[in-house]
C-alpha cells in the first residue's frame, strides 16, 4: 500500500467506513466532560444505557465516547486520550484501527465492546492467546461493570457450563483458537443444551493483522481418536545417518529435499534390498517424510523439544505455538527423529480456518500496531478499511537506514561492534533475532566480549514480563526473538536513559514481512519517548535469495564488507515485497479453494440442524426400510422409532462429511498436477467437488436405511455403538500448519496415513 492510500485513511477521510466526521467530533466529546463528572456512578450507568436509545447516529457516538472516557477515568484511572477516542470511533464504524505500541489499544477495544453491547449487540473480543484474553477482561471489567455491560472470559480449561455462561454475556473475551474450537464443537452437538456459542455477531480482533492475514489460513481442527501406527523408528534412524550433498540435496530455497542416486542405493540396501521406486510407495513416502523432518525442519528454529514433546515455534511470534502440530505423519516423523514417543493422532472430524471463523461474524473490526502494509489484503479478503490513528504524543524515534553487508560474517561482526559500543554509554539495547538458535548464538558472542545479556525467547516466555520490565533500564542488553504483539510495553528507566537517547532497537536481519520489522522498531519510542532503530542485513540472508539481482553487489563492499549503496539497500525492501506478494498469492489461492468447501459445509450444517429439530430425512428412510419400520413401530411406538431415526441419520451425516472432507483435501492436492496443462485448477476443483457432493444426502439416507434394517430395536430405541455406529471415543482440538509446506509433503503424509 503506497503513501497515497495511507493518507486517504487518516481519520476524517471518506474512505474508511462511517468515519468522515470524527476529527470534528473531538471538541464535542470534550464539552460533555464537565457535566458527566458531576454524575454519580449509577447516573453514569444510566446515561450509558440511554446513549444509544435516546440518541442516534453521530450524536449517540459522541455521547457514548464522553461517557466511556469518564467511566475509564473513574474505574481504571485512565482518561481516554483523544487518540483513543478516535480509535473507538474507528472500531464502532467497523474498521481496523492502526495504533502504535503502547497507545492503549486494550482500553480502545473495551470501550468499543461496551458501545456495541449498549446497542443491543453481542460482542466477542478475540486475542491471540488465553493469557491476554483473561488479562484484558480482568483489567477492563470495572469499566464495563460501571457502564452496565456484562463480561466474561474463557480459556482452555473452561468447562461447558463456563463457556455457555461466558458466551451469553454481552462481551466475551477469548483466544481466537478457543472461539474456533467451540464453533467446531457446536457443529457436532446432538442436543440444544450442548450448544456453546448462541450467535456470532460482533467480533473485535486484537492484533488484527497477524490474525486476519498471517494466520488466516491456519486450520483449527477437531479430531476424533483413532489408532495409528507410530512412525517407523528404523527409517528415522536410517535417514538420520544420511549426509547432505552425498546422500541428499536440498533445493536452494530450502523448501524441497531429494535423495541422490547414492542416497537411493544406500537406503535400498539398508532396507534389505528393496526397490524404493518400485511398488512400495508407502515406504518411499515414509523415507521422504523422515528426510523432510531431518533436512528441512530444524530444531530450535521451527520447533523446540520441551517437556518430552515437540513444540512448534510460531513463525510470526517467535514463541511456542500453543496447541499447534504438524500434519500427523510429519509430526510423527519429527517425534521419531527426536527419539520421542508418538503423540496421539486421529481422524479429522471437521476444521475451520481462522479466516472462515472471522468472516462468519456479522460485523468485524479490530486493532493492531501494523495494519497499513496489509491494507489491500484486508480490503480484498474482509472488506475492511484501515484507519490510521496518530499517536497521542508525537513519535520521536529515529529509524536509521539499513546497514547492508556482503556476508553474514561481516554483518555479525559489525552488529556486535555496534552493540558493544552503544553498551559502553549505558544506553539500553534490544536486539531482535530471527530464531531461537540465533538468539542463543548472539548472546554467547556478546558474553565473550564481556557484555551481560538477558535472553528472551520461546524457550522461556514465563519470565517475559520480568525481562521486559528491565529492558528499558540503564546498561541492559536484551536479545529477543520476534515478540510481536501484546503485553510487551517497554518503559524507559527514567530521565538518565532518555538523555542517552532512549532505547536502541537493533534488528539482526529483516523479517519476511515489513510489519514484523515495524513491530520490533515499535518497541522503542513508545508514548513520545526518544529512541532509535537500526536493521542489519546481509546478502546472505534468506530473504535476499528472492532477489537474484542482489548478487551484482557482492563486489561493492568496503573493507568491513559494508555496502553503502542506495540501490542495493532498496533491494532489501524489494525482497520483502516479493515475499509479501507470494504470501498474498497463496492466501488468494486458499481463499478460492475454501469458498466452495465453505458453501457445502453450510448446506450440510443446515441439513443437520433440520434432521435434529424437524425430523428431516425420516420419510426418506421410511421409504427405503418400510416393512421393517412398520414392524418396529407397532412394537415400540412412533416416538422410539423417530428418535432412533434421528440418531442414525446424524451419525451417518457426520461420517459422510468426514469422508467428503478427506476427499476434498485429496482432490485439492492432486488438482494442480492434473490441470497443469489447460484447465484452471479452481474450476476443475469446483466441478469435481460438486459432482462428489451430489451424492451426499442420498448416501446418508442409504446408509441410514441399511443400518435401520439391520438394527435390533428395544424400548430404548437402537443402541448405536453396539451396531458399529461408534462416535470417536474422545475428541480433541489443535491447529495445523498446513501452509508452511508445499503439496509434496501433504501427499507423503496421506500415503503414510493410509498405510
Ligand atoms: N488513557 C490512558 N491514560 C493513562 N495510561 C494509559 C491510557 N491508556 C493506556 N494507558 C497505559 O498504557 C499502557 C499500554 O496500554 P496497552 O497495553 O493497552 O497498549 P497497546 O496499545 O495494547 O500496546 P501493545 O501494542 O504493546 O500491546 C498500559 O500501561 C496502560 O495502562
Amino acid at each position: 500500500m503506497g503513501l497515497f492510500s495511507k493518507l486517504l485513511n487518516r481519520p476524517g477521510s471518506q474512505s474508511a467506513k462511517g468515519f468522515a466526521w470524527t476529527d470534528a467530533a473531538l471538541p464535542q466529546v470534550a464539552e460533555l466532560e464537565a457535566d458527566l463528572k458531576l454524575l454519580s456512578d449509577d447516573e453514569l450507568g444510566e446515561a450509558a444505557a440511554a446513549a444509544f436509545s435516546d440518541f442516534a447516529g453521530r450524536e449517540a457516538h459522541i455521547r457514548f465516547a464522553g461517557i466511556a472516557r469518564e467511566a475509564a477515568r473513574r474505574t481504571l484511572d485512565e482518561r481516554a486520550f483523544d487518540s483513543q477516542i478516535l480509535g473507538l470511533f474507528g472500531l464502532l464504524s467497523g474498521n481496523v484501527v492502526e495504533m502504535a505500541t503502547g497507545e492503549g489499544k486494550t482500553l480502545v477495544g473495551a470501550m468499543a465492546a461496551a458501545g456495541y453491547a449498549l446497542q443491543g449487540r453481542t460482542v466477542q473480543v478475540l486475542s491471540v492467546n488465553d493469557y491476554l484474553a483473561g488479562r484484558d477482561r480482568e483489567w477492563m471489567a470495572p469499566m464495563l461493570d460501571l457502564l452496565g455491560v456484562t463480561s466474561a472470559s474463557i480459556d482452555q480449561n473452561s468447562t461447558l457450563e463456563n463457556r455457555q455462561a461466558a458466551y451469553a454475556s454481552e462481551v466475551c473475551y477469548a483466544a481466537v483458537s478457543e472461539a474456533g474450537f467451540d464453533v467446531l464443537r457446536d457443529r457436532f452437538i446432538t442436543e440444544d443444551a450442548e450448544k456453546r456459542i448462541p450467535e456470532r455477531d460482533v467480533v473485535i480482533v486484537d492484533e488484527a493483522d497477524s490474525v486476519l492475514i498471517d494466520e488466516a489460513r491456519v486450520p483449527l481442527v477437531l479430531a476424533g481418536s483413532t489408532e495409528i501406527d507410530p512412525a517407523d523408528a528404523k527409517i528415522a534412524e536410517l535417514v538420520d545417518g544420511l549426509s547432505k550433498d552425498e546422500h541428499y540435496d536440498v533445493s536452494p530455497d530450502g523448501r524441497a529435499v531429494s535423495l541422490t542416486s547414492d542416497g537411493i542405493d544406500l537406503v535400498e540396501e539398508k532396507l534389505g534390498g528393496i526397490e524404493l521406486y518400485g511398488d512400495d510407495s508407502e515406504t518411499l513416502a515414509a523415507v521422504n517424510l523422515a528426510l523432510y523432518a531431518k533436512a528441512l525442519v530444524h530444531r530450535d528454529v521451527d520447533y523446540l523439544v520441551h517437556g518430552g514433546r515437540v513444540r512448534l515455534i510460531s513463525d510470526s511470534r517467535g514463541r511456542i505455538a500453543q496447541l499447534q502440530r504438524w500434519p500427523d505423519g510429519l509430526q510423527a516423523a519429527i517425534e521419531a527423529k527426536e527419539g520421542l514417543e508418538t503423540t496421539e493422532s486421529g481422524e479429522i472430524l471437521d476444521s475451520i480456518t481462522v479466516e472462515e471463523l472471522i468472516t462468519s461474524y456479522r460485523l468485524i473490526c479490530g486493532m493492531t500496531g501494523t495494519a497499513v502494509a496489509v491494507g489491500d489484503d484486508l480490503r480484498e479478503f474482509y472488506d475492511l478499511e484501515v484507519v490510521v490513528i496518530e499517536p497521542n504524543l508525537p513519535l520521536q524515534r529515529v529509524d536509521e537506514e539499513d546497514r547492508l553487508y556482503i556476508m553474514e560474517s561481516s554483518k555479525e561482526k559489525a552488529l556486535i561492534a555496534e552493540i558493544v559500543e552503544q553498551h559502553k554509554t549505558g544506553r539500553p539495547v534490544l536486539i531482535g533475532t530471527r530464531s531461537v538458535s540465533d538468539s542463543e548464538r548472539l548472546a554467547e558472542q556478546l558474553s565473550e566480549k564481556g557484555v551481560a545479556v538477558q535472553v528472551l525467547n520461546a524457550k522461556d516466555d514465563s519470565r517475559e514480563a520480568e525481562i521486559i520490565a528491565r529492558a528499558g533500564t540503564k546498561g541492559t542488553v536484551t536479545v529477543s526473538t520476534q515478540m510481536a504483539g501484546r503485553g510487551t510495553d517497554i518503559r524507559l528507566g527514567g530521565e538518565e536513559v532518555a538523555e542517552l537517547g532512549g532505547l536502541l532497537v537493533i534488528g539482526a536481519g529483516r523479517y519476511q514481512s515489513s510489519r514484523l520489522d515495524d513491530q520490533l522498531r515499535g518497541r522503542a519510542g513508545r508514548q513520545g519517548d526518544p529512541g532509535r532503530s537500526i536493521f542489519f542485513t546481509s546478502l546472505d540472508d534468506e530473504l535476499m535469495h528472492r532477489v537474484p539481482e542482489a548478487s551484482r553487489f557482492v563486489t561493492a563492499g568496503d573493507d568491513k564488507g559494508r555496502i553503502d549503496n542506495r540501490r542495493a539497500q532498496a533491494l532489501v525492501e524489494h525482497a520483502q515485497r516479493v515475499a509479501e506478494g507470494e504470501n498474498t498469492a497463496i492466501h488468494r489461492d486458499t481463499w478460492r479453494f475454501n469458498q466452495l468447501v465453505q458453501k457445502q459445509r453450510g448446506l450440510v450444517l443446515e441439513k443437520r440442524s433440520r434432521v435434529r429439530k424437524d425430523g428431516e430425512g425420516q420419510d426418506d428412510v421410511r421409504a427405503k426400510a418400510k416393512d421393517r419400520l412398520v414392524e418396529v413401530e407397532a412394537e415400540f411406538g412412533e416416538e422410539v422409532v423417530a428418535k432412533a431415526l434421528t440418531e442414525t441419520l446424524l451419525f451417518h451425516l457426520d461420517e459422510r462429511w468426514v469422508e467428503h472432507l478427506a476427499f476434498l483435501t485429496d482432490l485439492r492436492e492432486g488438482i494442480h498436477l492434473r490441470t497443469l496443462a489447460r484447465e484452471r485448477p479452481h474450476e476443475a476443483f469446483n466441478k469435481e467437488s460438486i459432482q462428489a457432493f451430489a451424492s451426499f444426502w442420498p448416501d446418508v439416507v442409504d446408509t441410514s436405511a441399511e443400518a435401520i434394517e439391520a438394527a435390533e430395536f428395544t424400548s430404548e430405541g437402537v443402541d448405536l455403538p453396539a451396531h458399529g455406529m461408534k462416535r470417536p471415543s474422545s475428541t480433541w482440538t489443535y491447529l495445523t500448519t498446513e501452509t508452511t509446506f508445499g503439496s509434496d509433503i501433504e501427499t507423503f503424509v496421506k500415503k503414510v496415513q493410509r498405510k
